[in-house]
């Protein structure tokens, strides 16, 4: 029996996930990428930068003239209280931000979170209006294994919210074993899983699955940049190392 498959039309979101990089000489970056989205032509995408939270805010008010949106890199699950060292999603908003990546993979390796804390998180963000950036991916072992099906969607259903406000997440797909490496999956394989997900976001929101991001992740770069966004469901990319420098994060969103 042929798959069912699932397509629609969704503004494309290019994230730059500057993770613990960036002092606030990084903002020059900023100020660059801002001069290149204002003279350039209109990008034909939503741009975030999620920086350190020590400079998020000096982000969204410098961004904001040139479009840019601002987001955190994570968030706790609860609003306020005893918590050293941890920024709840209302924080991050009162920032300026306006979305979070939760559950990213170096998160959950490094910090041990389960799905049900991610999805707690993504729930606070969602509280305090932001939108979460849901990421899940599979291990290098997974994928070799043949499980990175089952492994995604096992981290799917248990991350995201059931909430009525579902139009505001976004998923991430991130293979773990793509981040950093300049290793990426074949365009076949981005098409699989990104297919994949819409039909699952479809199968248990309806209309509002059809219209949820789906990110790309890992090794996304200058020059993989064009093919890997026009495959289906591909609807814009989550950037790390190539989100640093604003020519090449630029290169990325006008590949879009
Ligand atoms: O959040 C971003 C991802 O971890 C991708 O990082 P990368 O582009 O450096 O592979």
């Amino acid at each position: 029996m042929q798959e069912q498959r699932v397509t629609t039309t969704i503004t494309p979101l290019i994230a730059g996930n500057w993770k613990m990089n960036g002092l606030r000489g990084s903002l020059e970056e900023l100020t660059t990428l801002a001069g290149m989205l204002t003279t350039g032509e209109a990008p034909r995408a939503l741009v975030v930068i999620c920086p350190p939270a020590t400079i998020l805010a000096a982000v969204a008010r410098q961004g904001a003239s040139a479009g840019i949106l601002a987001g955190g890199q994570d968030c706790h699950a609860v609003a306020s209280g005893a918590h050293t060292g941890d920024v709840s999603a209302s924080m991050l908003a009162d920032a300026g931000a306006q979305y979070v990546i939760v559950g990213h993979s170096e998160r959950r390796a490094n910090h041990g979170e389960t799905d049900d804390q991610v999805r707690a998180k993504a729930e606070a963000a969602i509280g305090s209006g932001l939108k979460p950036i849901i990421c899940v991916g599979e291990t290098e072992a997974q994928r070799d294994g043949g499980t990175a099906d089952s492994v995604v969607a096992a981290q799917l259903a248990a991350s995201i919210p059931d909430a009525a406000e579902l139009h505001q997440v976004i998923i991430a797909y991130e293979p773990i074993w793509a981040i950093g490496t300049g290793r990426t999956p074949s365009n076949d394989d981005i098409a699989q899983m990104h297919n994949s997900i819409r039909r699952q976001l479809v199968d248990r929101f309806g209309d509002k699955g059809a219209s949820i991001h789906i990110l790309y992740g890992g090794s996304l770069k200058p020059q993989n940049a064009r093919e890997i966004l026009q495959i289906e469901n591909v609807n814009g990319g989550l950037v790390g190392g190539a989100s640093l420098l604003a020519k090449d994060f630029y290169t990325i969103i006008s590949a879009v």
